[in-house]
């Protein structure tokens, strides 16, 4: 038997929401601490007829799928059976995609375990497993994924990112993850999620679960959608996996002692709505909506500058740099961000789609006038989903305690979290060991 172990981390989009949809726009995303973990076991199998993956999620309720597999047309339905007919689409277009690219010629037992941190999920009546050796500790739920609410993290996104890395290390035979494997994953990864959502969104969400912290400029669309209309052959599918794709994912992390800070909020959006609103506004008023978005994306670049010239200026003097993130610098990077929210105010108000309504506004506002706060962004799409905070290093438990008891901020909770800058890692599969 054979063991390996992987995770991908989850992301936050600072800059960029709705902008990114288009490839001539680079938005600004920030990998976290939060990961989606898998953890693969595999038998040489005797059994000449057998062609199976067994996924298990034990945090959730009924959370097993064992797939058998059969064929070597993996997309047609019915080569890829779940054997209690329980659905789980990202999981089934990712064994569909990888083993397309693959074609493996053998048989195959695996087993992957899928554990997810806490900040994945609401915690509400969960419990607590930690490993033998106490490196990992996952909260467990009562209830089925599809019943447990999300924080909006890219749980999808990790999924089929750890999914895929797993499956490809077995088959492939990867023991370190590398940039051309990494090319790899990230595109089997990116076809299986828009397989699995039946649509091609932007992809920040993958490409951060892969890559990690990044400036980011989306894929053609094109690329994709002959697979997602089942009309590409095998071979092309292995191609395009092969095939260098036109992207831009920058490394990037935020500047030394500046911390997000990311606060969820009691109550909910539904992106997909946002979204739509947001794209017929753009379509019915182009008088309107090209002059914001060139103005949203100019703030966003300068945000990008900022933090930029931030970087530099600690390589040159990390002594001074303490001092010059407390004065004139920071005003730029507190009022960049401020742009950043009045064009999405106007963005708000223009499109009708509710991305920094008005009780985030105040939120937002007062987040502010914290002490060792440069303000903070809805991030992503916004709605009333989440805040993301930027402050000092050294603010964070002042500003997490002094908000705990002040009755402005009692609909924030904030999220045991930071930037982990880090895309997809191997682990120690002794890490996993004993947990439920
Ligand atoms: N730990 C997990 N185990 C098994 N399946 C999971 C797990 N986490 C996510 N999934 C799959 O991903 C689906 C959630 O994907 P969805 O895209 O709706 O959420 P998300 O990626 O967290 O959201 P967002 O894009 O807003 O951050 C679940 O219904 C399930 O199919
Ligand atoms: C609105 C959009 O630009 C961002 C959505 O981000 P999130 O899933 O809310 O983090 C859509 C997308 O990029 O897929």
């Amino acid at each position: 038997m054979s063991s390996q172990a992987f995770s991908a981390p989850g992301k936050a989009l600072l800059a960029g929401g709705y902008l990114v949809l288009d490839p001539q726009y680079k938005s600004y995303v920030t990998a976290l601490s939060s990961r989606m973990h898998a953890v693969l076991h595999s038998t040489v199998s005797t059994n000449v007829e057998i062609r199976r993956v067994k996924v298990s999620s034990p945090q959730f309720k009924e959370g097993e799928w064992v797939y058998n597999i059969k064929g070597n047309d993996y997309y047609q339905s019915g080569a890829i059976n779940e054997i209690n007919e329980r659905r789980n689409p990202f999981l089934e277009a990712t064994i569909s995609t990888v083993l397309t690219y693959i074609q493996p010629k053998d048989n195959f037992d695996i087993d992957i375990t899928i554990y997810s941190d806490s900040a994945y999920h609401s915690q509400d009546g969960t419990t607590v497993s930690k490993s033998n050796n106490g490196q990992k500790k996952f909260l467990y739920h009562t209830k089925p994924i599809m019943e447990v609410p999300k924080t909006g993290m890219g749980s999808s996104a990790g999924l089929v990112t750890v999914v895929t890395t797993a499956l490809l290390a077995y088959f492939n035979n990867i023991k370190d993850i590398d940039e051309s494997t990494k090319n790899i994953i990230h595109n089997c990864s990116q076809i299986a999620h828009c397989y699995a959502q039946k649509k091609i969104g932007s992809g920040f969400d993958v490409a951060a679960a892969v890559f990690g912290s990044i400036i980011y400029k989306r894929f053609q669309p094109s690329l994709i959608e002959n697979i997602l209309s089942n009309k590409a052959s095998n071979e092309e599918v292995q191609q395009l996996v092969n095939s260098s794709w036109d992207f831009v994912h920058d490394q990037c992390a935020l500047p030394p002692h500046i911390r997000l800070l990311m606060g969820d909020i009691e109550g909910g959006s539904e992106t997909p709505k946002l979204v739509s609103k947001v794209l017929q506004w753009k379509k019915d008023k182009p008088d309107e909506s090209d002059p914001l978005y060139k103005a949203l994306d100019t703030a966003n670049q300068k945000l990008i500058g900022v933090l930029s010239d931030l970087h530099n200026l600690y390589k040159q003097d990390p002594v001074s740099y303490t001092s010059h993130i407390d004065s004139e610098v920071t005003t730029e990077l507190s009022q960049t961000i401020l742009d950043i929210r009045h064009n999405l105010q106007k963005l708000t108000k223009l499109s009708g789609a509710e991305i920094e309504p008005e009780t985030q506004t105040k939120l937002l506002d007062n987040c502010r006038n914290l002490q060792g706060s440069f303000g903070g962004v809805v991030p992503g799409a916004g709605g009333y989903d989440a805040i993301c905070l930027l402050v000092k290093d050294d603010s964070v438990n002042t500003i997490v305690r002094s908000t705990a008891t002040n009755p402005r901020f009692q609909n924030v909770t904030w999220l045991n979290l930071h930037e982990e800058a880090q895309g997809v890692r191997t682990e120690n599969v002794v890490d996993y060991d004993g947990l439920k």
